[in-house]
């Protein structure tokens, strides 16, 4: 289903890299700025890489059977409310997006209530399965939400999209993403188990309790991470995955977001390996299980902000960053542009004297 990952460009990583040398500046001195613009130039394949002219954030939504056993803060009706906000242009990945010059579309692949033709045409089923006692997904359902990921990147990226977010909206989400984590990295129910919407401490042992039944029922498929998905994911983290692999595949980079995103990501790269080359972490969440997830995936957020809310929020906060470093490779001008001195030109301007130290002149 998913073709082979090709890596970033290696020589327009290496022209990026002697580049951020000639910029006037001294060497390293924009820091991880330097190294993210590296990032985008060998996405793009050249150096100077382009200023992004279309990112673009999928909100992948869906319901969880697991919220109806007491795992959120928040009813599950919230989810398609928060379908309604999204069109509207209300919620908080609406407001970061426009703010970093992206735009934002909502896919409704498991909500549990109707939801506008314009939205639900990849929709799979009604709520995915309560994953503490059922599968999430049948196999049909589990085909149908990959290929609906896996579509959805494909047209975004036709479309012209240069850089993607996936974002995620499900009330109970959190509990199916701890598991993902826990199943992909061996940790325990009470290392991946976090406050997702605000819960309190009787909710905190009702999801434990959920995610280690969940839990038993994935480390059984945890090699296969197809199954691991149909167990224990659902029709949204599923298409999430595929849309996050498949980005891959298209040679589109992408901002990744929360635990949510996080945990997609993680099965992603079981299903395409080398996907992760693709990808930059835009922030930690304040969720354990993300942290977890960004040490497996070797990636260095580059935000901590105590942001824990999803929708693709914390990938959109750090695009501007992004951005900065794509033009500042692009558009600084050169030592020899700008005819500033280079380091190695202080060796005209120092004399050393007896002891040999050398004194500015
Ligand atoms: C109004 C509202 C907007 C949201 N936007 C994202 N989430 C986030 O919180 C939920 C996951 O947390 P838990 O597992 O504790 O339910 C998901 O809907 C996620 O997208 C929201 C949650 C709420 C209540
Ligand atoms: O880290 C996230 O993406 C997150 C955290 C809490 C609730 N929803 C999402």
């Amino acid at each position: 289903m998913f073709s082979n990952v090709s890596p970033p460009d290696e020589s327009a990583k290496q022209d990026a890299l002697a580049r951020q040398d000639r910029l006037t500046k001294p060497a390293g001195a924009l820091g991880r700025l330097e190294e993210l613009g590296v990032w985008v130039a060998s996405c793009q394949g050249v150096c100077p890489p382009k200023p992004f002219t279309r990112p673009r954030v999928v909100v992948f939504a869906g319901d969880h059977g697991v919220a109806a056993h007491g795992v959120s803060a928040y009813p599950p009706e919230v989810t398609a409310q928060m379908v309604g906000n999204f069109l509207a242009g209300g919620a908080a990945v609406n407001v970061l997006a426009a703010t970093a010059g992206a735009t934002v579309r909502v896919v409704d692949m498991s909500v549990a209530a109707d939801t506008s033709a314009e939205v639900s045409k990849s929709k799979v089923r009604s709520g995915s399965g309560s994953i503490d006692r059922e599968d999430a997904l049948t196999e049909d359902e589990l085909t149908k939400a990959l290929e609906a990921g896996k579509a959805i990147a494909d047209e975004e990226v036709d479309a012209g999209a240069d850089l993607l977010v996936a974002g995620d909206m499900g009330i109970g989400n959190t509990t199916p993403a701890a598991v993902l984590v826990a199943a992909l990295t061996g940790a325990e129910p009470v290392a991946v188990v976090g406050r997702g919407t605000g819960i309190d401490d009787q909710t905190w042992m009702r999801k434990t309790a959920a995610i280690r039944d969940a839990l038993r029922r994935a480390r059984k498929v945890s090699a296969d991470p197809k199954q691991l998905l149909r167990t224990a994911a659902g029709a949204d983290i599923a298409a999430m995955a595929a849309f996050l692999a498949q980005a891959a595949i298209r040679k589109t980079p992408v901002i990744l977001d929360g635990v949510v995103s996080g945990a997609a990501a993680l099965v992603a790269e079981e299903l395409a390996p080398g996907a992760k080359m693709w990808w930059v972490a835009g922030h930690r969440s304040t969720e354990p299980a993300h942290k977890l997830t960004l040490e497996q995936l070797n990636l260095e957020p580059i935000l901590d902000m105590g942001m824990r809310l999803g929708e693709g929020s914390g990938a959109v906060t750090a695009l501007p960053i992004v951005a900065m470093a794509t033009r500042i490779l692009a558009e600084m001008a050169t030592f020899d542009d700008a005819g500033v001195s280079t380091a190695t030109d202080t060796a005209d301007t120092t004399t050393t004297d007896d002891a040999g130290v050398s004194t500015a002149e």
